[in-house]
């Protein structure tokens, strides 16, 4: 993909949170920062998925999937403590989870008002909320902690097939204005031949460096780029880590084609401090534009959120993949959750 991305935000839906909203969710985040310190243990889970459960009002209705073909709903405005929070840390795992908490259990409010949050065992040690920030020595490597290069656009943990349905990132500084990129599989137009081609099985996508360094994958199955759901064309992509130079020439054009489109429809989405993306993974591939990091504490930072959202359909053949031995994490173990976040 290029870096020349040619147009303004156009069809993201944006909410604005009103004043009860934004001193709700931040009066509990508070409340169960002070009462448990953090989400890590089983009792604050549950406090959480109550919660949640209970919202009723202006927050229940902004806080919900997108629902048009752009694939992504922003909500503005939730209140942030900047200088509690503190400064950028150099890397995910230089994070205060204690400072961290209040936003982190905002952040696990909102998302388990859309389904159920989780993590991955073999990312950020487990952690529901993960932190993406530049690190050093990572400025050029295609994960989350780059900075110098454009990070293609992607389908979050599109190797496995209980990748989130949707995700958020919420934003707790970004000084320089630096954008994600967003672009809809509903937006773009390929030819009938090419739309073939990409639903059938032909490269495997394997895990990202996020994961560690994981050995090769002699066993690795096919899987199909695009699928369909009920509503409309879905897309599970990521190309730096599909090994789509070794397919035939029909499927390399195919892909070529695909990535072009993509390029073609991107939107620039510049995340400011209190803005939470509510991003459909299905719906949308994201990215992010090449930046110059600081890393003197003032860094961009964002906090990530993946969501299982039990309704969402997805094809049957996943059922039978591996995920390369990735283990999820969840909030709660689905018969724990009260009955009103039980999705
Ligand atoms: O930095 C960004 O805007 C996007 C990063 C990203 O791809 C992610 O956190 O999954
Ligand atoms: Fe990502």
């Amino acid at each position: 993909m290029t870096a020349v991305l040619d147009s303004e935000i156009s069809a993201v839906e944006i909410c604005e949170l009103g004043p009860n909203s934004r001193n709700l969710l931040y009066e509990l985040g508070r409340i169960l920062a002070d009462a448990y310190g953090g989400p890590a243990g089983p009792r604050c889970r549950h406090a959480i998925a109550e919660l949640a459960a209970g919202l009723t009002g202006e927050l229940a209705d902004l806080v919900a999937l997108p629902a048009g073909d752009a694939g992504v709903r922003v909500l503005r405005g939730l209140r942030l403590d900047s200088a509690e929070l503190g400064r950028t840390p150099p890397s995910w795992a230089a994070v205060n989870d204690r400072t961290g908490a209040p936003i982190d259990l905002q952040m696990l409010l909102l998302a388990t008002m859309i389904g159920s949050p989780f993590g991955w065992c073999g990312q950020q040690e487990g952690r529901l909320v993960n932190n993406v920030v530049p690190a050093r020595g990572y400025e050029r490597i295609q994960t989350g902690a780059s900075s110098e290069i454009v990070l293609s656009p992607h389908t979050e943990d599109a190797f496995h097939p209980l990748r989130a349905h949707a995700f958020l990132l919420g934003c707790v500084r970004n000084p320089d204005r630096v954008a994600t990129t967003i672009a809809s599989i509903r937006r773009v137009q390929l030819s009938a031949a090419t739309r073939q081609i990409l639903l059938r099985p032909t490269v495997p996508i394997l895990p990202d460096l996020t994961y560690g360094d994981l050995e090769r994958w002699p066993a690795a199955k096919p899987v199909p780029v695009l699928w369909e759901r009920p509503d409309g064309l879905c897309i599970r992509y990521d190309p730096d880590y599909t090994p789509w130079r070794d397919a035939g020439p029909q499927f390399r054009a195919a892909y070529a084609e695909l990535g072009a489109e993509l390029a073609r429809v991107a939107d620039l989405l510049v995340l400011e401090p209190g803005d939470v993306a509510i991003i459909d993974n299905d719906v949308v591939v994201h990215g992010r534009v090449p930046f110059t990091a600081r890393f003197d504490g003032t860094d961009r930072w964002l906090k990530r959120v993946n969501i299982a959202v039990a309704e969402r359909f997805r094809p049957a053949r996943e059922r039978t993949e591996r995920g390369y031995g990735q283990r999820v994490t969840r909030l709660l173990p689905p018969a724990q959750l009260p009955a009103g976040a039980r999705r």
